[in-house]
């Protein structure tokens, strides 16, 4: 499978939501990353047809989307993200209503729709309505209605919001086993997310692509430029270095701080290896 966007643009009245955006996609996980409003849910919107934009092209395989017609859509899952359910639907139920909707057949859709509420662990819940459930776990109604026609191309806006700490384990677990021989885009702003499980990472900022790479070979590109320093509440309070704070965690009585900067910030300071957050910090950070 391969996707590639060619020069996409979208202006909402005055506002470039998106600004040229050229990139192609194949088979593997992509973490579209970027802050509120980079333009990650316009770019999705844009490519499930809900959305025109105003300049470029989009092509599967080569083929442009909109001469794909309806046949497109079958080759996709797709997660809003905020999606709206009918609340008196039963969990089991509206899996086999989507199908219905998606033209899978009945047996298939009996099988599927069963094989994942396990798959997503909602068997407990399954004959319950979708309006009694939590927001984690309509979350995961969501997510499984996106895997039902088996896409080869799965987009999934936000999927982890509202997810606790194992359900998110699941999920990235559950992303890895289903990407192998798909392109699953997996947009958010909660870079733990996609840390270890994207082949490839899309920075956005402000609608313009600011990266596209490995996380491994974001890191390295920043690689010398991430300090611990060790310091106090007292300093913190009457600082006003405006260092770049990637984190800040206490130890010890003391406050440690991952600082982002070019140079050594402070005598003590010591170089610590890059993560994805420090990367998402270290292009997203205020001047
Ligand atoms: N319907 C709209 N009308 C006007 N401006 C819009 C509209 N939708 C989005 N925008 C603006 O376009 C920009 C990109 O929005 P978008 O929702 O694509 O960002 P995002 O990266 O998905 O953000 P978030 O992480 O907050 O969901 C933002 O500045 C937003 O305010």
């Amino acid at each position: 499978m391969n996707i590639k966007f060619h020069n996409v643009s979208k202006k909402y009245k005055s506002k470039q939501a998106l600004d040229n955006i050229t990139i192609s996609l194949n088979n593997g996980i992509y973490g579209l990353l970027g802050a509120n409003g980079a333009g990650k849910t316009t770019l999705i919107n844009i490519f499930v047809g809900i959305l025109k934009s105003d300049q470029g092209d989009i092509t599967v395989n080569g083929t442009n989307v909109k001469d794909m017609g309806l046949n497109f859509l079958t080759h996709i899952g797709y997660l809003p993200q905020y999606p709206r359910f009918y609340k008196d639907f039963k969990v089991y139920d509206f899996l086999l209503y989507i199908s219905a909707l998606k033209e899978i057949p009945k047996e298939d859709a009996v099988k599927r729709s069963k094989n994942l509420i396990d798959i997503v662990n909602l068997g407990d819940v399954a004959y319950q309505k979708i309006g009694a459930l939590s927001g984690g776990m309509r979350q995961r109604v969501g997510i499984a209605q996106a895997m039902l026609n088996n896409p080869d191309i799965l987009i999934l806006d936000e999927p982890t919001a509202g997810l606790d700490p194992q359900e998110r384990i699941r999920f990235r677990n559950l992303i890895t086993k289903f990407s192998e021989n798909r392109i699953v885009l997996l947009a958010t702003h909660i870079v733990s997310d996609v840390e270890f499980i994207a082949n490839q990472v899309i920075l956005l900022k402000e609608g313009h692509l600011i990266k596209q790479d490995s996380p491994e070979a974001l890191m390295n590109e920043i690689d010398g430029k991430v300090w611990l320093v060790s310091t106090t509440d007292k300093i913190i309070r009457e600082d006003n270095t405006h260092m770049k704070i990637s984190n800040m965690y206490r130890e010890n009585g003391n406050v440690q701080m991952r600082v982002i900067d070019d140079h050594k910030p402070d005598s003590s300071a010591m170089r610590v290896s890059p993560n994805l957050e420090d990367v998402f910090l270290y292009y997203n950070a205020e001047e």
